[in-house]
């Protein structure tokens, strides 16, 4: 149940705990090095698309979310709570947050160098979220299983180092690019 990032350092974070017995990675199942060909692939993936309901820049009602760095294996990105995200009066959708999440743990998947989707998305939501407020999240990997990819990340209020409002931990699994419809 219990599991450390793969390189600890001062840009990655002490391991939340999010993560059940389903998004830990089995015992031997390695951590990947960061990788800065990965972070191309990602990179060039996000450039090459608008449409995503959570960073796309095309997607009226996305939450717009803004990639702001990839170090040490860890992916950052932030986005602003708007009054469309609302779910109880002032405080951001928990669904929201659970997006954002699985944006910033598919990135840092992404970042491997190959095309994953979700499998399973794990969420703890720790404070509340009011509207207006800045959210920055990050996520990295805990290991790899043949197609199977274990992430784990945290969303903070406010700025980097504000109060961790949601934990998150994920399975993303390895798809090939004819997995995706083309856009019509
Ligand atoms: C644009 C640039 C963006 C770049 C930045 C990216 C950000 C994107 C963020 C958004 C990401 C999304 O929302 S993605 C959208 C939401 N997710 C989806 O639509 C996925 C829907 N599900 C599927 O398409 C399918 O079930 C797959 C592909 C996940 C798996 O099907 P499959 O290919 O037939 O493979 P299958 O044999 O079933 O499983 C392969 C291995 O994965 C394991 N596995 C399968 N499902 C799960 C699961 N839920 N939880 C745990 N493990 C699982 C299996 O046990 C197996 O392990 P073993 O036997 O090998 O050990």
């Amino acid at each position: 149940m219990t599991s450390s990032p793969p390189s600890p350092s001062a840009s990655r974070p002490a391991r939340p705990g999010p993560a059940s017995s389903r998004t830990t990675p089995p015992p031997g199942a390695p951590a990947p090095a960061p990788s800065g060909e990965g972070a191309a692939v990602m990179l060039a993936s996000l450039a090459g698309f608008d449409g995503c309901f959570g960073c796309g820049s095309e997607a009226e009602s996305g939450l717009r979310i803004r990639h702001t760095g990839v170090e040490d294996g860890v992916v950052t990105c932030e986005f602003t709570v708007r009054r469309e995200h609302q779910g109880a009066p002032g405080l951001c959708h928990g669904g929201v947050l659970a997006t954002a999440m699985d944006e910033a743990l598919g990135g840092a998947a992404w970042l491997l160098g190959n095309r994953y989707v979700t499998g399973r998305l794990e969420t703890d939501y720790l404070a509340p979220v009011p509207v207006g407020s800045d959210v920055h999240v990050r996520a990295w990997c805990t290991g790899l299983d043949g197609r199977k990819a274990y992430l784990e990340g945290e969303a903070r209020v406010g700025g980097p180092d504000g109060p961790v409002a949601v934990r998150a931990a994920g399975v993303f699994i390895e798809v090939p690019q004819e997995h995706f419809v083309p856009e019509s």
